[in-house]
């Protein structure tokens, strides 16, 4: 049995990918084109103007989900599943679109907590809203500010599963910041993991991972990791 695919939520995250179509469209029109995929090549180019700052071209996009595909988001819940995962952590929640995909597998594997992180006030409360619809408002605690620093502190336990999905940039700052509380095994999931750095540190055995880019949504950098320490 999974809730994923089951009543109420099925129906709450198929409304959800509707409204996000919607609000994504425009922007993702001006970035690539109309009908154009998103490349590498504009992905590179998103990562440099983000360098400049990224608090406020986050700022930009307040509107904007930004999620996961369902692919993706069923990728999510399958892993934390596998995993058995009583602790995740998410960098980058938005209006909760993987939020819900992760804390399903937390209640289907018999409970446990998320911690989510978001910039923008705004979205974290939508996210909130969107995780009550759903009736997992119980295991999360969405975090508002930046996180390189709400996630300093207050992760009482071992993580099972990262999902890493805030600005580009940040990627290695927040695995950092993360690294003493994984798990042996843990999963590190990177959506738009492109920064060099990010994947030169976890795909170097040396550091304690093993990582291997994925083939969803091609381009669009998405990058599996398992901690080996
Ligand atoms: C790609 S979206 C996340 C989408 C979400 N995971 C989903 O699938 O619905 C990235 C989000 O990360 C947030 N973000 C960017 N930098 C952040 C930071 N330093 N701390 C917390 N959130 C951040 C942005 O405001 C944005 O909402």
């Amino acid at each position: 049995m999974d809730s994923l695919t089951t009543a109420p939520i099925v129906e709450l995250l198929e409304q959800l990918f509707r409204k996000a179509e919607a609000a994504d469209r425009p922007l993702h029109e001006a970035f690539v084109g109309e009908g154009e995929k998103i490349s590498a090549e504009h992905m590179r180019t998103f990562l440099d103007e983000e360098a400049k700052d990224y608090q406020a071209t986050y700022r930009t996009l307040a509107g904007n989900y930004l999620n996961v595909s369902p692919e993706f988001g069923k990728f999510l819940y399958m892993c934390a599943r596998t995993r058995k995962a009583t602790r995740i952590v998410e960098f980058g929640t938005s209006f909760g679109v993987s939020a819900i995909h992760l804390a399903c597998a937390l209640r289907d594997s018999g409970g446990g907590q998320l911690i989510g992180t978001e910039l923008e006030a705004t979205k974290a409360a939508a996210a909130r809203d969107n995780l009550a619809a759903a009736g997992l408002a119980d295991l999360v605690d969405i975090r508002v500010g930046d996180a390189l620093e709400t996630l300093k502190e207050g992760i009482s336990g071992d993580v099972d599963l990262v999902h890493l999905d805030g600005a580009f940039n940040l990627y290695l700052p927040v695995l950092k910041l993360l690294e003493p509380h994984l798990k042996a095994g843990a999963l590190v999931i990177g959506e738009n993991a492109i920064e060099p750095a990010y994947l030169d540190y976890v795909r170097d055995p040396r550091n304690g991972y093993l990582s291997v880019a994925m083939p969803f949504d091609a381009g669009r950098g998405n990058e599996f990791t398992v901690v080996t320490r």
